[in-house]
C-alpha cells in the first residue's frame, strides 16, 4: 500500500515493477489455449475513472515499449467490439474501470485465473464512488488467485483508515509505504483561499481571470482548472465563461465519453485553456502545464481538495490553486488550515478563525478527522483497531528513512525536504 503526493509518479512507481515482473516470468506461465477467445491477463490496473485509465494505459504502453509486454484499456461509455478485438490480439497488463471490467468477465472474455498483478490506483475513490461490490466480485469471487499468489498493490495521495481497514482485505502480510505524510499536498502548489459570497463567485472569477489574462496566463502554456460541485454547474459556468469571452469546456459524468474526451482534448491543446469539472478530473489526471487550480465550489472533504489541487504543480513544476470558501464550507475550515499550514502556506487570519469555531464541531475529514492527523498513517499503528496486536506488524512496514525504497531527489529539488517518516 503505497502513499505518495499528486504528481509525484505514483503511476511509474507500480507500471515498471509489474512491467519488470511480466518480463522475468514470461516463459513460465503458458497461457491455457483451450479457450481461443478468452484473455488471460498476468496484471490488472483497476481505476476509479476512464480518464484516468486512459491515460494510465498510454503511460504503461511508453514503459513497456519494446519489452514485447502488452498492455490493453478497458472502460465504460467506449465501444466494446473495439476494446475486445484488442484483448483477442493478446493482453498481458489489462488497465480497466471496474464496470466494464465486470461485464467483460461476465461474457467471458476475460479470465483472471493469471492474474499476478493487481493495482488499485486511487483505491479509496474507487470505494468512494460506490464501486466496491464490484471490486470484491473482480477481486474475491471470479477466479483471481488468493493474495500470496498474486502481488497487490494501493496506490493514492490520500489514505482515509476506512479504505485501509477494506482493503486489507485484498492484501495479505503487507507494506505500507508513505512517502510525506499521508494526505498531505505538495508544496509546490501555492495555496490562496479567499473569501467570496455565493452570489459573487462568478464576477470574482472573471476578475482572477483578467489578471491572468494581463499577467500574460492565459494561453496553451497556462491552463487554468476551475472545479464545481454539480453538473448543472459546470454546464452553466461554461456557457456564461464563453458568453464572457474566455473560451471553456467542461467534463462531467453527464457528458457522453465522447465528449468528456473531446473536452480533455481540447484544454490540453490550449484551444479551450479554461475546463469547468466536477470531481470526475479531480484524480490522477496528469495534463501538462494546468497552471491554476481554482475551486469554485469547495468539495466537502479534503482528500478531495488535496486531488483536485493536485492537478498542477506535478513533476516537480509550481503551481498555484485558489479556493472560494464561505460560511457554506466552514465544515472544512479546521483540515483546510490545518493542510496549508502543513504545506507551509500563508493561513489568512479569518480562516483561522473559522477552524477554531468549527474545530469543537465534527470534523467532516473520513478517516476520524483529529484523530490521526490527515488520517496520516498505516491504521495498523492504531491501537484501537482489532485487538491492536504486534501481529499486524508481521509483514512488515517501512517505517523512517526511506533508504530502502531509494527516493531521490528526481525533480532537481523539492521532493528531498518532504521525505518524511510516515509515522512522524
Ligand atoms: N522520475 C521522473 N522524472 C520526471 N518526471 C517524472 C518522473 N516520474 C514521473 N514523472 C512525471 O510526473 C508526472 C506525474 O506522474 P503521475 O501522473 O504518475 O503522478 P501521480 O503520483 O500518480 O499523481 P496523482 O496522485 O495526481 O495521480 C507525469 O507527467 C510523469 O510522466
Amino acid at each position: 500500500m503505497a502513499c505518495a503526493q499528486t504528481g509525484s509518479g505514483k503511476t511509474a512507481a507500480f507500471c515498471f515493477p509489474i512491467i519488470s515482473g511480466i518480463m522475468k516470468n514470461s516463459q513460465s506461465d503458458p497461457r491455457p489455449t483451450r479457450m481461443p477467445r478468452m484473455s488471460f491477463p498476468s496484471a490488472l490496473i483497476l481505476s476509479p475513472t476512464r480518464e484516468l485509465s486512459v491515460q494510465i494505459h498510454e503511460e504503461a504502453k511508453k514503459f513497456a515499449y519494446q519489452t514485447g509486454v502488452r498492455v490493453v484499456v478497458a472502460y465504460g461509455g467506449a465501444p466494446i467490439n473495439l476494446q475486445l478485438r484488442e484483448l483477442e490480439r493478446g493482453v498481458d497488463i489489462l488497465v480497466a474501470t471496474p464496470g466494464r471490467l465486470v461485464d467483460l468477465l461476465e461474457r467471458a472474455r476475460v479470465s483472471l485465473q493469471m492474474i499476478r498483478y493487481l493495482a488499485l490506483d486511487e483505491a479509496d475513490r474507487m470505494l468512494d464512488m460506490g464501486f466496491e461490490p464490484q471490486i470484491r466480485k473482480i477481486v474475491e469471487q471470479m477466479d483471481m488467485p488468493p493474495p500470496g499468489l498474486r502481488q497487490t498493490l494501493l496506490f493514492s495521495a490520500t489514505f482515509p483508515k476506512e479504505i485501509q481497514r477494506l482493503a486489507s482485505d485484498f492484501l495479505s502480510n503487507y507494506v505500507f509505504l508513505a512517502v510525506g505524510r499521508v494526505g498531505s499536498s505538495t508544496d509546490l502548489i501555492v495555496q490562496r483561499v479567499e473569501y467570496v459570497l455565493e452570489t459573487d463567485k462568478r464576477s470574482h472569477l472573471m476578475d482572477l481571470l483578467h489578471a491572468q489574462r494581463e499577467n500574460g496566463l492565459h494561453s496553451r502554456q497556462a491552463l487554468t482548472l476551475v472545479f464545481v460541485e454539480t453538473k448543472k454547474g459546470a454546464d452553466s459556468l461554461e456557457h456564461w465563461l464563453y458568453s464572457n469571452g474566455f473560451p471553456a469546456t467542461a467534463i462531467h459524468g453527464d457528458r457522453t465519453q465522447q465528449e468528456r474526451e473531446y473536452a480533455l482534448r481540447s484544454f490540453k491543446s490550449g484551444k479551450t485553456p479554461i475546463l469547468v469539472a466536477t470531481d470526475v478530473a479531480a484524480r490522477g489526471l496528469d495534463i501538462p502545464h494546468v497552471a491554476h487550480v481554482v475551486n469554485f465550489d469547495l468539495p466537502n472533504d479534503i482528500d478531495d481538495y488535496v486531488h483536485r489541487i493536485g492537478r498542477t504543480g506535478r513533476a516537480g513544476k509550481t503551481g498555484l490553486a485558489t479556493a472560494f470558501f464561505n460560511d457554506n464550507n466552514a465544515s472544512l475550515a479546521k483540515s483546510l488550515a490545518d493542510l496549508m499550514q502543513e504545506a507551509n502556506q500563508e493561513v489568512p487570519a479569518w480562516l483561522s478563525r473559522f477552524a477554531t469555531r468549527s474545530s469543537s464541531m465534527k470534523n467532516n475529514r473520513r478517516g476520524g478527522g483529529s484523530g490521526g492527523r490527515f488520517g496520516g498513517r498505516d491504521f495498523r499503528r492504531d491501537n484501537s483497531f482489532g485487538k491492536g496486536s504486534v501481529d499486524f506488524y508481521g509483514g512488515g512496514y517501512i517505517n523512517s528513512g526511506y533508504g530502502v525504497v531509494g527516493v531521490s531527489d528526481g525533480y532537481g529539488g523539492g521532493y528531498s525536504s518532504s521525505v518524511n517518516s510516515a509515522w512522524d
